[in-house]
C-alpha cells in the first residue's frame, strides 16, 4: 500500500531517462521550458511533471482505493464496465486480454467519469458504490479539477505549437461536454519475481485519449519509444508525474504529437513482493469530435500528414466509438481469436508488440 517503506527501485534495469519538466514554470509562460515540454511531446510521447501541486488529492485517491477495493467482490461486480465498450465503474481482475493469444490481464480498476465528478450529485454516465459516492465532493473532485488544470494547460500550448487558433484544442475538449474523460486508481497483487515480458499485468498499448497524467509509486511501467523495438523502464520519482500523448493528439495533430506504445509488467527486484498502485488522469476529446487531422486548421498539420501514407489520420470515427472500440475488444468475452487483438489497437507503431 502507498505510504509504507517500499523496497528502492533496482538499478540494474534498462531505464528511459525522460526530461522532466516543470509545471510552475510552463503556467507563468517560461518559453524555455515550453521548447522542452514540445521537444518531449514530438519525440518521445512522454516526460515527467514536477511542480504539479496535486500531490495531497494523488495521497487521498490512492486512500479512497485502498477502500473501494477492500470492498467484497460481489459488491464491486455490481459496477463492472461490462463487455459493450464502456469504461466507467469497476475494471474486475482478468476482464481483459493483454496480448493477441488471450492471456488475462492481472489489475483490478476503477474509473471514475470526469462527467460524473463534475455533475456530482447529478448522475451523467453511472452511479458508484457508496464509499466513492461519499467521496466525490472531497477527494475526487479536488483530483479532477487538478489534472484538468495541468492538462488544458499542456493542450494551450501544444494549440500554439501546432498553429492552431487559439483556444482550438481546449474546445475539442470541453469541461463541460460529455467525454470519455476519466480518473483511474489501478491495483495488481504482488507477483515476485515474474518481472518479464511473459507476464504483462496491462497488455501493450497507446493511450486511447489525448492527454495522460500517471502517479506511480513502483515501477512496473515500460515504454517502447516511437520507432524503437526494446522496451525501457519509467522509474517512479516522488512528487512527478509521468505524463504522454494519446492516440486522440496524434491524430489531430497529423502525427506530430507523439503517442508512444506501453505496457506494464510485475514491478522489477524486490518490489515485486508489493501490491503495484497506481492513479490516472485520462483527458479525452469530446465524444462526437470526429478524429482526423486538423489540416485545414494548420499548416504544420497539413504539411505533417503528407509525410504520411494517404488517409492514415482519417479514422472515420468519432472520440467515442474509437475508444469503445478499443476496450470493447480488449474484454475477453467479446475475444474470438487474435483478430480481436487486432480490432483493439491504435496508433501503435508496432501493433505486434506484446
Ligand atoms: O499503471 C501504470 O503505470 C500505467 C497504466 C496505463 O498505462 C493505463 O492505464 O493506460
Ligand atoms: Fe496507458
Amino acid at each position: 500500500m502507498p505510504g509504507i517503506t517500499l523496497p528502492a527501485f533496482p538499478d540494474n534495469v534498462p531505464t528511459h531517462s525522460l526530461p522532466t519538466i516543470d509545471f510552475e514554470l510552463l503556467k507563468a509562460g517560461n518559453q524555455v521550458e515550453i521548447d522542452r515540454l514540445w521537444e518531449a511531446a514530438v519525440t518521445l510521447g512522454f516526460w515527467y511533471l514536477k511542480n504539479h501541486g496535486a500531490e495531497h488529492e494523488v495521497k487521498a485517491m490512492f486512500d479512497l482505493g485502498a477502500e473501494m477495493f477492500a470492498l467484497p467482490w460481489e459488491d464491486k461486480i455490481l459496477y463492472e464496465q461490462g463487455d459493450s465498450g464502456r469504461s466507467f465503474g469497476y475494471k474486475k481482475m482478468g476482464g481483459t486480454a493483454v496480448d493477441a493469444s488471450g492471456l488475462a490481464d492481472m489489475t483490478e480498476f476503477l474509473n471514475i467519469a470526469k462527467d460524473d465528478v463534475l455533475a456530482f450529485p447529478e448522475v451523467v454516465h453511472l452511479t458508484y458504490p457508496s464509499v466513492v459516492a461519499a467521496a466525490i465532493p472531497s477527494v475526487v473532485h479536488p483530483f479532477v479539477c487538478k489534472s484538468l488544470e495541468v492538462n488544458t494547460t499542456v493542450l494551450r500550448i501544444f494549440t500554439q505549437r501546432l498553429g492552431l487558433s487559439e483556444g482550438t484544442l481546449e474546445a475539442l475538449h470541453a469541461r463541460d461536454l460529455p467525454s470519455a474523460s476519466e480518473a483511474r486508481i489501478i491495483r495488481s497483487p504482488p507477483m515476485p519475481g515474474k518481472d518479464t515480458a511473459d507476464r504483462p499485468t496491462i497488455g501493450s498499448h497507446t493511450d486511447f485519449g489525448s492527454l495522460t497524467f500517471l502517479h506511480n509509486i513502483l515501477g512496473g511501467l515500460q515504454v517502447l519509444l516511437p520507432g524503437e523495438t526494446q522496451w525501457g523502464y519509467v522509474k517512479p520519482i516522488p512528487g512527478h508525474a509521468i505524463c504522454n500523448v494519446g492516440d486522440a493528439l496524434t491524430v489531430l495533430s497529423g502525427g506530430i504529437l507523439k503517442s508512444a506504445v506501453h505496457r506494464v509488467v510485475p514491478p522489477p527486484g524486490a518490489q515485486g513482493e508489493r501490491e503495484r498502485w497506481s492513479l490516472v488522469f485520462f483527458t479525452r476529446p469530446n465524444n462526437t469530435q470526429i478524429l482526423r487531422a486538423l489540416v485545414e486548421d494548420s499548416q504544420a498539420i497539413a504539411e505533417s500528414v503528407k509525410q504520411f501514407p494517404e488517409g492514415k489520420f482519417e479514422t472515420g470515427s468519432t472520440a467515442e466509438e474509437w475508444f469503445s472500440r478499443r476496450i470493447k475488444y480488449q474484454r475477453l468475452k467479446n475475444r474470438e481469436g487474435p483478430q480481436s487483438w487486432a480490432a483493439s489497437r491504435g496508433t501503435e507503431h508496432d501493433p505486434t508488440a506484446r
